[in-house]
């Protein structure tokens, strides 16, 4: 069987790599040159661990290939995933035109029996009008059926979820079409669920804003622990060892960021939306993230009143650690607002620099290390859990920061730690430390 993955991104590369490395001959393609020129020297565009490796065996080894040719893409495939992005529009439905182009490029090369994988996530029942679009597309002589096989891996542990996921989902109205996915994926070993082409589009929605739910939920459990004395840690172990509640996502912060929950939530609000139906319980989730995301600044604010002329550090940019991906990443959106107020900021992260730098530009400065970033700053925040961070002692804010104030977004470090410094740690669903000289008058 011949494959190609199109859109090498966090996905798409990530799948095909993945597929190679279980024995299939695969071929990636991407319209943007430049990152194929990349991948072609065994270079990978994004950061994922263990994603470099992977790709170099895997090509050393006569099984992968990188090309910015259509035609080469297409013409020979007997099965090609579509890996591209499906961004937000302004209205917050998805924005369904890269997933469109590919399948007209398809259509344009395909030329006999071939099966589409829309790997994409996709609003329900847009498998459907590919597969028409397709029809109304190809040659006479192809014969090109679509089937729904949603992604679930995590960025971060993309490679690591591809070999040890909790399910493959295969939505499909065509059972050959099915059991010749189900048997490429064989190898990965993880359960394969076979359902109607619209149940796995819906799946995954489902799944993406079950999720944002419950981190939604916490976090307002979080809010409440912080009024009534309560220690969200506790409290989130204690309802995760109920089974039916489960111990995972259940992890207070500032919010869940990233390139899918943001945007899949909004597409199903959207979604249900355009079908008369309001969603009242994903809306608030919404609402809630879009609250919890600001609160680092909202407690600044609340403690100093002004942020204007602040030396602030904020450490950590991604929207989570293990991944250079800054996509709705919770620090630029307060990141922005410290700006607005006039505050000085200076930003270090181990590896998600560039991607900052194309966004923020000349109004931050950018620190070589976490050390660095914090020298000489009246506050420090925290954004992302990276192991790095959470390995800094409380001796570093001590020693480079002038009586230093930390709004931990992340609960990266121990409050009775903190106890015993000179400093103010404020995090997330937990006693707040007031302990810094200059904050001494703004003790309760
Ligand atoms: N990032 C993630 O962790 C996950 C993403 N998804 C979904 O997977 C899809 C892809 O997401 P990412 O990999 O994050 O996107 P991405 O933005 O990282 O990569 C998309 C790639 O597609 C390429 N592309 C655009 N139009 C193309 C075309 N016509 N032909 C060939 N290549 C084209 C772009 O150049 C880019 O390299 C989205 O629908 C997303 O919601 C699903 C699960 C996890
Ligand atoms: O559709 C997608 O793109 C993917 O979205 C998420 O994966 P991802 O966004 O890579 O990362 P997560 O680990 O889910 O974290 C998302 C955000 O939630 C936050 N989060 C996560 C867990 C938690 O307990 N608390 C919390 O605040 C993280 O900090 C991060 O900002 C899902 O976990 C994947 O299953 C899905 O495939």
């Amino acid at each position: 069987m011949k494959i190609t993955v199109t859109g090498t991104g966090y996905v798409g590369l990530v799948t095909g790599v993945c597929l190679a490395e279980i024995g299939h001959d695969v071929i990636c393609y991407d319209i943007d040159e430049p990152k194929v020129q990349m991948m072609k020297q065994g270079i990978s565009p994004i950061y994922e661990p263990g994603l470099d490796e992977l790709m170099r065996k895997n090509m050393e080894q006569g099984r992968l290939f990188f090309t910015a040719d259509e035609e080469m893409a297409y013409g020979q495939a007997d099965i090609i995933y579509i890996a591209v992005g499906t961004p937000e529009k302004e209205d917050g439905s998805a924005d369904l035109t890269y997933v469109e182009e590919a399948a007209l490029a398809i259509s344009r090369y395909v030329r006999k029996r071939a099966i589409v994988v829309i790997k994409s996530t996709v609003p329900v029942g847009t498998n459907d009008r590919i597969q028409r679009m397709i029809h109304e597309h190809k040659a006479a002589e192809a014969d090109i059926t679509v089937v729904s096989n949603p992604e679930f891996l995590r960025e971060g542990s993309a490679i690591y979820d591809m070999f040890h996921g909790d399910r493959i989902v295969i939505g499909a109205n065509d059972p050959e079409a099915a059991t010749v996915i189900a048997d490429i994926n064989k190898p990965f070993g993880i359960p394969i669920i076979h359902t109607d082409i619209r149940s796995a589009e819906m799946i995954k929605y489902a799944a993406n804003a079950f999720l944002a739910t419950k981190i939604s939920f916490i976090n307002e459990i979080a809010n409440i622990c912080e009024k009534v004395g309560a220690n969200i840690d506790d409290v989130a172990y204690g309802i995760g060892q109920d089974h039916r509640i489960g111990p995972h996502f259940l992890k207070a912060g500032i919010g869940y960021g990233g390139s899918c929950f943001p945007k899949d939530t909004k597409a199903l609000v959207q979604l249900a939306g355009n079908l008369q139906y309001q969603f009242d319980l994903l809306e608030a989730v919404i609402h809630v993230n879009n609250k919890q995301q600001l609160l680092l600044y909202t407690k600044a604010k609340e403690l100093f009143g002004s942020l204007a002329g602040k030396k602030v550090a904020v450490l950590g940019l991604s929207f989570k650690p293990n991944t250079d991906d800054i996509r709705e990443a919770a620090s630029l959106v307060f990141i922005h607002r410290l700006l607005a107020d006039q505050a000085q900021v200076t930003v270090y992260d181990p590896i998600a620099m560039e991607k900052a730098k194309a966004i923020l530009g000349d109004q931050v400065v950018y620190a070589s290390s976490a050390a660095e970033a914090l020298c000489g700053q009246e506050i420090a925040f925290i954004a992302t859990e990276w192991e790095e961070i959470k390995a800094l002692p409380f001796s570093l804010y001590v020693e480079k920061m002038k009586d230093p104030v930390i709004f931990d977004g992340r609960n990266c470090y121990d409050i009775k730690e903190a106890e015993r410094f000179p400093l103010t740690y404020i995090s997330i669903g937990r006693r707040p430390i007031v302990q810094a000289p200059s904050m001494e008058g703004s003790r309760g």
